[in-house]
């Protein structure tokens, strides 16, 4: 989990990096959690980005509702851009990454050409928000092969160019995106999901909202795992007798819910309480 806090200054200074590394690549792999697609982007990412050629991963598909995902695909599809469901940890998807950044590419080379220019591999680096899988997706893309070392402009101290396929170099650090912070239920969802760290976050308000959010979509499985009583609608009350449930108790035979909420948060993440998908592309008409 990170530890990024976000202020102004750190976003000041994640901004020039990404800034600066963005400039070193020609195409962009954005990365977004599958479970929260929209509310995993940075608010910013357009401007970023520009017209530089771009494809979209939903890492975590693992963990998002199957047939959610394939709507958000069609979503991206829709606003022209390439998204391909993954999984970081299993290496689902992934062979499907480097044809889609090759393709997302051909505008470019079409353009060396005209210029005779003499194709070179092309650059990409991955960007996301904390703890997206960025690392995962680099470890996983790079496997056991080499970096390439060869003297290159601009990159700077500890960056190294890892060559993906004979056509593809991949940054070997992501760019880190600040989330959205402006919308409160954006807010719980990153928190839900684990994007936003349970220091900065009050952690009850957080897994009572994971409940209410199972429980809309598949009330059986907290009566299965909770032994709640799935015919009620969700009150706080369910902390205290899910918390009590695990023994989770502090002096004088209360119930510990900091404990009882971090126990509800770990399932959730852990996807042990079904496959879920926060945000709907259908609601939305955002602009992508
Ligand atoms: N279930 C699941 N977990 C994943 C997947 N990809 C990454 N993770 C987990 O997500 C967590 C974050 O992964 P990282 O690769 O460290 O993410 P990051 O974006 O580099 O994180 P920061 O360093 O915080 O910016 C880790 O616990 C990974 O094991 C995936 O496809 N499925």
């Amino acid at each position: 989990m990170s530890s990024i806090q976000w202020y102004p200054g750190h976003m000041t200074k994640a901004r020039r990096q990404v800034t600066a590394d963005l400039a070193k690549v020609d195409v962009v792999m954005e990365l977004l959690d599958a479970r929260i697609p929209l509310s995993s982007r940075n608010p910013d990412i357009d401007k970023l980005i520009g017209t530089k050629a771009r494809i979209v991963l939903l890492n975590k598909a693992d963990l998002a509702n199957s047939s959610a995902t394939k709507e958000f695909v069609d979503y991206f599809a829709q606003h022209n851009i390439k998204a391909i469901a993954v999984e970081a940890s299993t290496g689902k998807g992934f062979k499907l990454i480097v044809p889609a950044v090759e393709s997302a590419c051909k505008a470019l080379l079409e353009r060396w050409k005209q210029k005779g220019m003499r194709p070179r591999p092309f650059r990409a680096m991955v960007v996301g928000i904390p703890n997206v899988g960025k690392s995962s997706v680099i470890n996983r893309l790079a496997g056991a092969r080499k970096t390439v070392t060869a003297n290159r402009p601009g990159v700077t101290r500890g960056q190294q160019w890892v060559k993906v396929s004979d056509k593809l170099e991949l940054l070997d650090t992501p760019g880190i995106l600040w989330p959205k912070f402006d919308d409160p239920l954006v807010g719980l969802k990153l928190a839900s999901t684990g994007a936003v760290s349970d220091l900065v976050t009050n952690i009850e308000e957080i897994a009572f909202f994971a409940l209410q959010e199972v429980d809309k979509r598949n009330a059986a499985i907290l009566q299965e795992r909770y032994h709640l009583d799935s015919h009620t609608v969700p009150t706080e009350e369910w902390l205290d007798k899910i918390s009590r449930r695990f023994g989770f108790l502090v002096s004088g035979g209360k119930a510990d819910l900091v404990k009882g909420s971090k126990q509800i948060l770990q399932d959730f993440r852990a996807g042990k309480l079904g496959k879920f998908t926060l945000d709907s592309s259908l609601s939305l008409n955002n602009e992508v």
